[in-house]
């Protein structure tokens, strides 16, 4: 029943200096990196000068009111980072469908003096937030009319500033790329998925997966797409009415060519063309009776919602929560409520009334049947990953194949340290060549291989490779084909050989700074040596993640998820041994990137990069700071510490040299340790082992996308080829778009040859937002600090 009961609480005051009480809530289904999100606007409302606070259990506790909202210090939100779920809890909410609930919630709101929400959650939350702000100017008349509030009491409440986070796994809003939470439970697939794959393999078994997701096909699309699934079913591209023959055929073509296993991906709201749900059922007979494959199903079901976020998503959370906080204080009186996205690497503001007005269409879309519509109205990823996934899938399509005279022989090769991705690269290279008619050549062990081992015998190092060899390359981590960092200069007449020899018509390069450097040699090398003159795309592939270029590099995620792993065991060693502070020392060559981007991942208390360096006053102002924090801790919270530190970030400072000033400053003159460090060196485990699922889905999109790159100059002469500076390219993510960048330009002016990195990192306007959510001292004002990417 609506609670109708007068109020005679005082509201406190509005604060003073325009600043705000901002309250966060979780709604919906749970997510990981919900509990980034939180501790993100805390802290970040903290710190510019606001008041949190908690509402717990969605938006129950908006209606309920009382002790389900509270007020939250900075403390309280430690060691949320690392957590599973979200820790304020959440609810599926009945009442708050309601008018009445929704009346409630104003109430409460008023009450507390709550002027500002930030509300993570779902396509549902976001929905009932948007309707909650439109009628708050109605809900504060109804109460003051009912007598529940005064209109003294409302009046600084006049407008009501709402901003979505969109946290859910099923990644079903549109207007972002990516839901806080999808790529962690992405995460948890595929890691059920590659092991399914193991048992499959033994017996030669089919498996039919069913993904989460609800009426959106996101979660399955992307676990095919990296687990190499031989059929999907998403509900936004039901498979045609033959679907039952095309499966067959498929399957049968795959399990002709050698392939032991068969798997399907089946998302939960699959329907067929006629809106009639496809169930795994279904799917298990036609396996199992037509094809006589011994078949198992496996519902993965709320697995997929749990487990600590993976790094892409503490980074999203934060950059969104940070973000959701100075949306609240820029908007001003009429600035439409904003949602927080993400459109590639780019944070950005939509109008939430039209991003749920988009979503609502999808479904709308579906059920009149448009399914090319609704394709179109998920995001342009979507169905780019769609395509990526439909021509890299099966082994045969021939309505795609090319005429002869299109057709090229294109080399593949990787350059430098293994990176995650790296395989599932040229698994969707091999895999688009097939589809197309091209003909894949791997070339062996990188250009030491190429220069020394072309003619060997009986095998080579430069060979045409089969579909099959390559099917199972998607989940597998280092390099398949070998990788060093020789270039070609090293012998360059012999490279410029082996290519005429072999007729490499086009090469894809993947690998990181020396893939780039590689290239640049090649271009700059093809007036003396013709042969080298054909078209060359670079695809970053490092886990330093320092290629110019691209503000992204296959394997960084990888890194980063490894990384996190380590921090997070080291930290809960230092929470329980109390007063100790680990120092980490991450890889990343002369860029900070890995360790600015862990940092805010682990909520490292200070970063030491090669850009900034090392000195003195810094250490002794993040001593200070671990003084004070320990100072603080009476042994309830968890405490442990974490200091990143990059490999090259100072000759004299190194990682065991800060250990010790800390430990040797942790204790007082009379010999109370306040404080104490360790050191940890993760080294090449930060490689990783099984690349991250982001690895895997950009590996292969972004392989398709170079391969019809390097096919559209199928038929040039050397000459033009020579003369065009789009035949040699970079491709890679620069803000909101994924472009190929003519490599002569990213070379002669992005490129800082010395310390072998972008002149212009993209990452760096955001080592302030880590300090300043990490509470280490400020080395500048937080609003100096723009949150979101930015070109320093
Ligand atoms: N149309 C609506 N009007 C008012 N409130 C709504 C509306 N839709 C959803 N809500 C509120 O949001 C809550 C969460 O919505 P829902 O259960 O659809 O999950 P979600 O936010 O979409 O998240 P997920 O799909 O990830 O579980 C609901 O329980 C309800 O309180
Ligand atoms: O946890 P519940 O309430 O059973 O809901 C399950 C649904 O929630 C989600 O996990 C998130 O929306 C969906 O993928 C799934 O359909
Ligand atoms: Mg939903």
């Amino acid at each position: 029943m609506p609670p109708t009961n007068m109020s005679n609480e005082e509201v406190p005051p509005p604060l003073p200096e325009k600043k705000r009480r901002i309250a966060v809530l979780t709604s919906g289904g749970d997510a990981p990196g919900m509990n980034g999100a939180v501790r993100a606007v805390v802290r970040m409302a903290i710190a510019k000068g606001c008041e949190a606070f908690f509402v717990h259990e969605g938006y129950e506790g908006l209606v309920n009111g009382g002790d389900m909202i509270k007020q939250a210090d900075w403390e309280d939100v430690r060691g949320f980072l690392p957590e599973g779920g979200t820790l304020i809890g959440s609810a599926r909410c009945m009442s708050f469908r309601e008018r009445w609930g929704r009346l409630s919630a104003a109430k409460n709101m008023v009450l507390n003096g709550i002027d500002a929400l930030i509300v993570c959650g779902g396509d549902g939350s976001l929905t009932g937030a948007d309707l909650f702000r439109k009628e708050w100017p109605g809900l504060l008349e109804e109460l003051v009319g009912k007598g529940e509030l005064t209109t003294e009491q409302i009046t600084p409440f006049k407008s009501l500033n709402i901003v979505g986070l969109v946290g859910s796994i099923d990644n079903d809003m549109s207007a972002t790329d990516a839901t806080i939470g999808c790529y962690s439970s992405l995460h948890r697939i595929c890691g059920c998925v590659d092991s399914i794959n193991d048992t499959a393999q033994s017996h030669q078994r089919a498996f039919i997966v069913e993904v989460m997701g609800r009426h959106c096909g996101w979660l399955a699309l992307m676990s095919a797409i990296s687990t190499g699934a031989d059929f999907l079913f998403i509900p936004e591209s039901p498979p045609s009415r033959d679907w039952r023959i095309d499966m067959s055929t498929i399957i049968t073509k795959h399990r002709k060519m050698g392939k032991r296993t068969t798997l399907v991906i089946i998302a939960e709201g699959a329907i067929d063309q006629d809106l009639k749900k496809v169930t795994p059922g279904e799917i298990k007979d036609l396996l199992s009776n037509e094809l006589k494959l011994d078949t198992r199903v496996t519902t993965l079901g709320h697995i997929q919602r749990g487990g600590a976020p993976c790094a892409y998503d503490r980074l999203l959370s934060t950059l969104q929560g940070a973000e959701a906080v100075n949306a609240v204080l820029e908007a001003k009186e009429g600035t439409p409520s904003p949602v927080i996205s993400v459109i590639e690497n780019k944070i950005v503001r939509q109008p939430l009334m039209e991003a749920v007005r988009l979503t609502q269409l999808v479904p709308a879309a579906i059920e009149h049947k448009d399914f090319a519509r609704a394709m179109e109205l998920r995001d342009a990823e979507f169905s780019e990953y769609f395509n990526a996934y439909r021509i890299t899938g099966a082994a045969e399509l021939p309505e795609l194949l090319l005429p002869e005279n299109k057709r090229m022989r294109i080399g593949i090769i990787h350059v430098g340290a293994p990176a995650g991705g790296m395989n599932a690269a040229s698994r969707a290279a091999i895999a688009y060549c097939f589809s197309r008619g091209h003909t894949p050549v791997a070339l062996y062990n990188g250009f030491s291989g190429l220069i020394r081992h072309h003619s060997d015998k009986p095998q080579g190092s430069v060979r045409d490779i089969s579909w099959l060899e390559a099917d199972s390359w998607v989940s597998k981590g280092g390099s398949e084909i070998g990788t060093n960092r020789t270039l070609p200069s090293e012998n360059m007449a012999e490279v410029s050989l082996a290519f005429e020899r072999y007729n490499i018509q086009a090469l894809f390069c993947i690998g990181g700074f020396e893939a780039f450097h590689a290239v640049s040699e090649l271009r700059k090398a093809r007036k003396e040596f013709p042969p080298v003159s054909i078209p060359i795309v670079v695809l970053p592939a490092t886990v330093s993640n320092n290629v110019p270029g691209t503000e992204y590099s296959l394997g960084s995620d990888t890194c980063l998820n490894a990384l996190i792993e380590y921090c997070d065991t080291c930290r809960q060693s230092a929470s329980a041994s109390r007063r100790r502070v680990f120092v980490i020392e991450t890889q990343g060559g002369e860029s900070g990137y890995v360790a600015v981007i862990a940092g805010i991942s682990v909520g490292a208390l200070a970063v030491y990069t090669p850009e900034e360096g090392i000195n003195i006053k810094m250490l002794d102002s993040d001593i200070d700071a671990l003084r004070e924090t320990f100072k603080r801790d009476r042994g309830q919270n968890r405490a442990g510490k974490i200091i990143l530190r990059n490999e090259k970030a100072s000759s004299v400072y190194t990682t065991q040299v800060i250990a010790d000033i800390l430990s040797v400053e942790g204790k007082t003159r009379e010999g109370k340790v306040q404080f104490e460090a360790r050191v940890g060196i993760p080294g090449h485990f930060q490689q990783g082992k099984e690349p991250s699922p982001m690895d895997r889905v950009r590996a292969v999109r972004f392989a398709v996308r170079s391969l019809q790159h390097l096919e559209s100059f199928a038929g040039w002469s050397r000459e033009e080829i020579a003369n065009d500076p789009t035949t040699v390219s970079v491709i890679g993510i620069r803000g909101a778009k994924v472009q190929f960048s003519a490599m002569e330009t990213v070379e002669n002016e992005e490129t800082d040859w010395k310390h072998r990195r972008p002149k212009a990192e993209y990452w760096r306007g955001l080592t302030g937002l880590g300090d300043i959510l990490a509470g280490r001292p400020r080395r500048t004002a937080p609003d100096d600090q723009e949150i979101g990417i930015l070109p320093i």
